[in-house]
């Protein structure tokens, strides 16, 4: 359950996660942090690589770590870099979020300055995976009926 507790248990990851980014290309770090159905937290960092292409952005560490380890159970996840505004995950990182998190799983995206002063909750951005990514397209949709004039 997302109690207050395990949500700053969360941001404090995704703050944490950051410390291992391996970003010397872009000097940018981001961090993410998934909570999972038993409160247990999944990190990662953005890993790039001298073939640009190749670099993973840190939502996409956190979820491949986990799933890879057989763990789906989401139920929120915090990002966060080095500026001082919310960043929000990317287009590809969207979709990949999309195949493994409910429309409504909360998302935290959080500032560096977190708590910043006179700010509605310290400055933390909450979205949910449907907000960021609305009119989707899902694994549920691999499964409905198809027009017979396809291949069958
Ligand atoms: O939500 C985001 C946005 C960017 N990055 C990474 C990718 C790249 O390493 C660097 C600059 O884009 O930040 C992430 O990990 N997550
Ligand atoms: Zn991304």
């Amino acid at each position: 359950m997302l109690t207050e507790d395990n949500r700053q248990s969360l941001i404090q990851a995704a703050i944490q996660a950051k410390e291992y980014a391996y970003s010397p290309y872009s000097k940018f770090r981001v961090g993410a942090a998934f909570l999972c159905t038993d409160d247990t937290i999944v990190n990662g960092a953005n890993v790039e690589n001298a073939s640009w292409g190749g670099t993973i952005c840190a939502e996409r560490t956190a979820v491949v770590k986990a799933v890879s380890e057989g763990r789906k159970d989401f139920i929120a996840l915090a990002v966060t870099s080095d500026i001082a505004v919310p960043i929000s995950p990317c287009g590809i990182c969207r979709q990949v979020l999309r195949e493994f998190c409910t429309l409504d799983m909360p998302v935290f995206l959080v500032p560096v300055d977190y708590p910043k002063k006179d700010a509605k909750d310290g400055g933390i951005l909450e979205m949910t995976v449907g907000g960021l990514l609305p009119y989707s397209f899902g694994p549920e949709h691999l499964e409905l009926p198809r027009q017979p004039t396809g291949p069958q």
